[in-house]
């Protein structure tokens, strides 16, 4: 997910691109100005943390674009290529390395396991996500 302040600062079409560049497939992809509920339940695992409130504050400042993003390891590569959660600790090259500098305002989101992937989808794309084949497929993986 690209947050509002990514979206804000115009890097909706960079992050996507990351993506697309590296191999993985895009199956679902929406702009959304969540309910406070909404992002209260997306994040309830950190709802007795003393940053929760401005957390939800920060979500819902804006809209936000919600993505599937499918492909081999894609939930721990893609981590990878958000970088740390704390933009001082992401490595330069990340996206969180190169485009943000507080945790408070760190540009984007990522599914932490295919778990909670599954879980997110639901909660973002009740509607479902978009099955195709990828004419590149055989230029990326080897079979
Ligand atoms: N100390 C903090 N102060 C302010 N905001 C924080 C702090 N720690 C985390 N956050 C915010 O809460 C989000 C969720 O924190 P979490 O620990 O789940 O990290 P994450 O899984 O890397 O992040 P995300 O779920 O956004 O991908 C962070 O991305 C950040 O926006």
């Amino acid at each position: 997910m690209i947050k509002p302040d990514g979206v804000q600062r115009n890097l909706v079409g960079e992050i996507i691109a990351r993506f697309e560049k590296k191999g993985y497939k895009l199956a679902a992809l929406k702009m959304a100005r969540p309910e406070r509920s909404h992002l209260e339940e997306h994040y309830a695992d950190l709802s007795g943390k003393g940053f929760f409130a401005g957390l939800i504050d920060y979500m819902a400042s804006g809209p936000v674009v919600c993505m599937v993003w499918t492909g081999v390891n894609v939930v721990l590569e893609g981590r990878k290529m958000l970088g740390a959660t704390k933009p001082s600790e992401s490595a330069m090259g990340t996206i969180r390395g190169d485009f943000c500098v507080e945790v408070g305002r760190n540009v984007c989101h990522g599914s932490d396991s295919t778990d909670s992937a599954e879980h997110e989808i639901k909660l973002w794309f009740p509607e479902g996500v978009c099955e195709w084949d990828a004419c590149t497929n055989a230029w990326i993986y080897e079979k």
